[in-house]
């Protein structure tokens, strides 16, 4: 049997620092969404082992997160893998857009639903954080409120359709150095705070952007100043780094202005841009 299932990207349209556990894991609140472009990964059991292929060589190692995630599933289901992945990637790596967080969901739900689901979400959640903060989300697959370190995911209903243009810059950029350089004494209740005013009930997310880590990101790569500058002049409501970057995105009123912005930008020769759309709920 085969089955090909679609890895979105994401962007975080707010991020706050909360606190450090003791591992040196930080605590959060994070908005999240994903995005209507992403990688795409294919399993085909119809094998007798495992195999993994990526269209981008430097990846397709046994550390790639589709293989972890593969080998996690089948030590907690006890059912042998043999089948053969095929992972299409399409969105830069070490991006802040969640890639291979997203990957290895992919692989979690894609296998369970080949093997008529051997694992409950529960224990499907429990694998996800143990590959990445991230996968969480990427399992639950639309807008949510993300805390602990990422893993304790609340969906938000009716989120409002958004258009974004992404500009990543070409270089990768490591989290765990974003996050170790982040100084607590930056954190700012306050602005924690302020995700209890709900933007997705009404107000205008461009207006909301927040990400604690684009002040360490901005600070390592001031180049990226400039990125967000030629955003906000090709007309984003709202402009702001994913994650732990280098990504880069702006919030549009719709598809065109959007799509007439990529244009824009691209002409500008600032990195790899794609115009795309906010995954519903
Ligand atoms: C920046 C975000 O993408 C925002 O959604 C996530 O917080 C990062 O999620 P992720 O890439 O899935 O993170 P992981 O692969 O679990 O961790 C990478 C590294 O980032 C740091 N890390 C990650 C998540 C978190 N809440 N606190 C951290 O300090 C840790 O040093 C860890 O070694
Ligand atoms: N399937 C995969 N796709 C991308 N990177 C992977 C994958 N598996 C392992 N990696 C490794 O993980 C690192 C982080 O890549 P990834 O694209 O997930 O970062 P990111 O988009 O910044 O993630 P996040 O936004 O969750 O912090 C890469 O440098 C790469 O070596």
């Amino acid at each position: 049997m085969k089955l090909d299932i679609f890895a979105p990207a994401k962007v975080n349209l707010f991020l706050s620092i909360t606190g450090k556990r003791a591992d040196g894991y930080h605590e959060l609140v994070t908005v999240m969404q994903p995005l209507s472009i992403g990688d795409n990964l294919t399993i085909d059991t119809d094998s007798k082992e495992l195999s993994f292929a990526c269209n981008q060589k430097e990846l397709a190692g046994e550390d790639n997160l589709v293989v972890r995630a593969a080998r996690a599933w089948s030590r907690a289901s006890g059912i042998k893998l043999t089948a053969r992945f095929y992972l299409q990637k399409n969105t830069p790596v070490a991006a802040g857009l969640g890639g291979g967080s997203s990957d290895a969901a992919a692989c979690l739900v894609g296998l369970n639903s080949l093997h008529n689901m051997p694992l409950s979400s529960q224990e499907l959640a429990a694998l996800a954080v143990k590959l990445g903060a991230d996968v969480p989300f990427f399992l639950a697959g639309a807008p949510a409120i993300c805390s602990g370190i990422g893993e304790k995911v609340s969906l938000l209903a009716d989120f409002p359709e958004l258009h974004y243009v992404l500009l990543n810059p070409g270089y990768p950029v490591s989290t765990q150095v974003i996050y170790k350089k982040y100084d607590l004494s930056w954190t700012k209740p306050k602005i924690r705070n302020r995700i209890g005013l709900s933007p997705h009930k009404g107000q205008s997310w461009a207006n909301f952007l927040f990400n604690d880590l684009e002040r360490v990101t901005l600070k390592e790569h001031p180049g990226l100043a400039d990125i967000k500058q030629a955003i906000l002049a090709s007309g984003a409501r709202g402009c702001l780094i994913s994650g732990s970057g280098p990504t880069v995105f702006g919030v549009y009123p719709g598809k065109e202005e959007a799509c007439r912005a990529a244009n824009r930008l691209r002409e500008m020769n600032l990195g790899w841009v794609a115009a795309c759309k906010g995954l519903p709920g």
